[in-house]
């Protein structure tokens, strides 16, 4: 897992009109991950994508994909990256098989109905090889672009906000291709608005906003770092004031005394050990309580938090 197979450094896209939609990215990317780049709408992730995938040039900053400079030699290492784009653009009238085939012959390939066989029938898509793409249902015309990027073999995929708009049935048929092509050794960058989607599906979470970087990391050292736990014990009877063997803990009384807040631990468990020793020393001080209730933040609430610090820090 420590292959780099995409290089970025110092990436920057200023449009015409002057929007800097990349602001010094750097970012490397390794064989074999599922990497999940987070961020609110306008942050960059369709420029970055697209930057990498040839489709918008950069205004500054060197992307090397496979070793090769896209700058340069754009062709080589094009033909081992697929993206899924976030709209079907084309071959509303294709048929199915004739579409995702032809994907395959547009990066030069030998033709390969077996393997074209195999790709549709992996994403359900079999059964609906000869109707027109125009026919098919929102979530199946999404799985036609999956088809299409995945004709030419690519070891390198991009998935923009693969599951938008598409019913919970679906998005979890389509976190299932994707574990099945992390099996097959294929890399994934996917974007996605969907939180939980990262969560399940990512080794390595980038949080960008404003086309800037704000934070790459393993999504569980970050989930560790930056989660928190939150308890509220609502107590029997109202206290005036904390027992002192609570002092060494992050608790406050909440609502008039009758809650104990714990705002706490790192997102490794630590937080839910110290809400149980808090319960112990309750108990020891004869402080009756009538229940519990322990969250762990979820890489939502600290999503949202790192984007509220980089507000305020703008
Ligand atoms: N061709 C273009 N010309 C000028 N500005 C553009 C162009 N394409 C994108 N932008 C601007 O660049 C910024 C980044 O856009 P981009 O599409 O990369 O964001 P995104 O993170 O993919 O957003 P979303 O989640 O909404 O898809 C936005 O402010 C957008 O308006």
């Amino acid at each position: 897992m420590s292959e780099p197979i995409l290089d970025i450094a110092g990436l920057t896209k200023v449009y015409p009109g002057g929007l800097k939609a990349l602001d010094n990215v750097d970012l490397t990317i390794r064989k074999g991950e599922i990497f999940a780049l987070l961020g609110p709408n306008g942050a960059g992730k369709t420029t970055l994508i697209g930057a990498v995938c040839g489709l918008v040039r950069p205004s500054s900053g060197t992307i090397r994909a496979f070793g090769h400079d896209m700058g340069r030699e754009w062709r080589s290492a094009r033909r081992r990256i697929g993206l899924v784009p976030q709209e079907l653009a084309t071959d509303m009238f294709e048929p199915v098989m004739r579409a995702v085939s032809y994907s395959r012959g547009l990066f030069g390939l030998a033709p390969d109905p077996a393997r074209i066989e195999e790709i549709l029938r992996s994403l359900s898509l079999w059964d609906k090889r000869d109707e027109r793409i125009m026919a098919l249902s929102g979530g199946m015309k999404r799985r036609v672009l999956i088809a299409k990027a995945l004709a030419h073999e690519p070891d390198l995929l991009f998935l923009d906000e693969p599951t938008a708009g598409v019913d919970v049935e679906l998005r979890k048929g389509m976190w299932r291709i994707v574990d099945e092509m992390r099996d097959r050794g294929t890399t994934i960058i996917l974007t996605t608005h969907y939180i939980e989607e990262a969560e399940l599906m990512a080794d390595r979470v980038g949080v960008i906003a404003k086309g800037r970087l704000l934070m790459v990391d393993e999504k569980d050292a970050m989930m560790a770092r930056l989660g928190r736990t939150e308890a509220h014990i609502t107590l029997a009877r109202p206290l005036d004031a904390l027992p002192p063997s609570l002092a060494q803990y992050p608790v406050e009384l909440e609502e008039g005394g009758t809650s104990l807040c714990y705002r706490g631990g790192d997102g490794t468990g630590r937080g839910k050990a110290e809400v149980a020793e808090i319960t112990k020393a309750l108990i020891a001080a004869g402080i009756d309580y009538t229940g519990i209730d322990v969250r762990e933040s979820s890489l939502e609430e600290i999503f949202v938090s790192l984007l509220g610090e980089e507000e305020r820090a703008a």
